[in-house]
């Protein structure tokens, strides 16, 4: 069976030899010479068109999300690779939480400065 996550794996090298050689005739390198702000942008921008089409109904309203969620990711991970980071140390990190409730976490860090 075909490992899931590998077509994101693939992607994130492909990023991170776009964020090396900037090649001309490709979006990833228009995005990272715009630098975080124009990434940021589009993420900010995908987030919300991802966010309403999360409650659009029916089939085709499920295929657009995921549609739309395609597309924040991709602009994520361009982010990533800008920045140098691979995706494997996001899961490294996702990895650490496991297990942990977040409200677990949060408390954790409303502690009084004393303890
Ligand atoms: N997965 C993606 C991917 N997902 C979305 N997009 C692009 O992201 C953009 C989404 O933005 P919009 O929907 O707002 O479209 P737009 O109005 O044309 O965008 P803007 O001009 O406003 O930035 C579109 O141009 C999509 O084509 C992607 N572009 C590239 N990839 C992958 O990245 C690889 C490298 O791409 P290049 O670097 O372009 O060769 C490709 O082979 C793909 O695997």
């Amino acid at each position: 069976m075909s490992e899931p996550l590998q077509p994101i794996r693939r992607l994130m090298q492909t990023l991170a030899e776009r964020a090396e050689t900037r090649p001309a005739g490709s979006y990833t390198t228009k995005l990272m010479d715009g630098g975080t702000e124009k990434i940021g942008r589009k993420i900010l921008e995908e987030a919300r068109e991802l966010i309403e089409a999360a409650d659009e109904p029916g089939d085709a309203g499920r295929e657009h999300f995921i549609y739309e969620a395609g597309d924040l990711i991709y602009h994520t991970l361009v982010l990533l690779a800008y920045r140098g980071v691979d995706i494997n140390e996001v899961a490294d990190e996702l990895a650490r939480r496991e297990g942990t409730s977040g409200l677990v976490e949060k408390a954790s860090r409303n502690l009084p400065e004393s303890q």
